[in-house]
């Protein structure tokens, strides 16, 4: 993770395969991903156009969000160059062939290329897709050879799977995007991605006051927005972001949006980053993928 006295007033951290990733991302996969239909969810193109219009420049997709279409349309419909926005998307259902679903994924993004492309999950049976993690990886080395990809990574791999890749990897993961709150700090994991220049991407970065909520950390959260005059909402995202994460958040709601872009412009103090921190490993919750994690 990137040195928590560095985060204030940045807008992005560095990456390890080149150039910075914006500390905070809209994404298109809880609130606004696409199931089982094929005309274009028009909601979905307007929340992201809205998302875009007012400064979100960092894009969460993925194949398995079904929604890629409409977040190529709100790309090029709403007139900010492509070289200014940062697009993310993951191979998921199709993972037997990284490159083969990038090339559909590029098609319906209409876009040449992507800023991040990640294997999104390491759960999947090896034997039913004929590939193996090891495979899979190398294939997203030519990926990125091939520039189709600026930068690549994974999503939702502990120790052992980010191990198998470190054994035979040319290119490291530049990120693993996980679920990451005051409720599930990974700290073990966490402290891996720092040591190897892995960037930790935080999805679910609200749990403690949705999903997770009520907690241990609810008075103190509740006194430190009134201490910075924020929201509860911008006190998690910038925990994260402090953290050395970037946050990935997402609503339809254009204040809410807007709440999130502004955790751009304040910092907590040390003392309070590391006061949630404490107070919130007395708690563990995780959300998405609880099937799949053995914890
Ligand atoms: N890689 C993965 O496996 C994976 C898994 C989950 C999510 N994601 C990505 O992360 C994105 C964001 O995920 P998330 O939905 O968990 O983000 P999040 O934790 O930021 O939660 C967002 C939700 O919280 C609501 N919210 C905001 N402030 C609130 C408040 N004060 N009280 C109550 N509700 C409030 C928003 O309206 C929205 O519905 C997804 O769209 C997707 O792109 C990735
Ligand atoms: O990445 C968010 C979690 C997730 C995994 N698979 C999905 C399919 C549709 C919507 C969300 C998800």
């Amino acid at each position: 993770m990137s040195d928590i006295s560095e985060t204030k007033s940045l807008s992005s951290f560095p990456l390890s395969h080149g150039g910075s990733i914006p500390i905070v991302a809209y994404g298109l996969g809880t609130a606004n991903y696409k199931s089982g239909r094929s005309d274009l969810d028009k909601a979905v193109i307007a929340d992201t156009k809205t998302a875009i219009k007012i400064g979100f420049t960092h894009l969460d997709g993925a194949e398995v969000y079904g929604n890629e279409e409409e977040l190529g349309i709100s790309i090029r419909e709403s007139g900010i160059p492509r070289s200014q926005l940062f697009v993310t998307t993951k191979v998921h259902k199709s993972i037997s062939s990284p490159k083969n679903a990038l090339t559909t994924s590029l098609e319906k993004l209409g876009t040449e290329y992507v800023n991040l492309y990640l294997i999104h999950a390491p759960f999947w049976d090896e034997k039913e897709k004929g590939i193996t993690i090891e495979a899979a990886w190398q294939e997203m080395e030519e990926i990125y050879r091939e520039g189709r990809a600026k930068a690549i990574g994974v999503s939702n791999f502990s120790i052992p799977e980010l191990k198998r890749i470190a054994d035979v990897a040319k290119i490291q993961p530049a990120v693993n995007q996980i679920e990451y709150h005051p409720y599930l700090q990974s700290p073990e994991l966490v402290a891996y991605h720092r040591q190897h220049g892995i960037l930790t991407a935080a999805y679910g970065p609200l749990v403690p006051i949705t999903k997770g909520a009520p907690g241990p950390l609810d008075d103190l959260i509740t006194n430190l927005s009134e201490k910075y005059s924020k929201s509860p909402t911008q006190i998690l995202l910038r925990w994260a972001i402090d953290m050395g994460a970037v946050a990935i958040t997402t609503s339809s709601k254009e204040w809410r949006m807007k709440e999130a872009l502004e955790v751009s412009s304040f910092k907590l103090d040390s003392e309070d980053v590391e006061n949630i921190r404490k107070i919130g490993t007395q708690k563990q919750r995780r959300v998405f993928w609880t099937k799949n994690f053995k914890d």
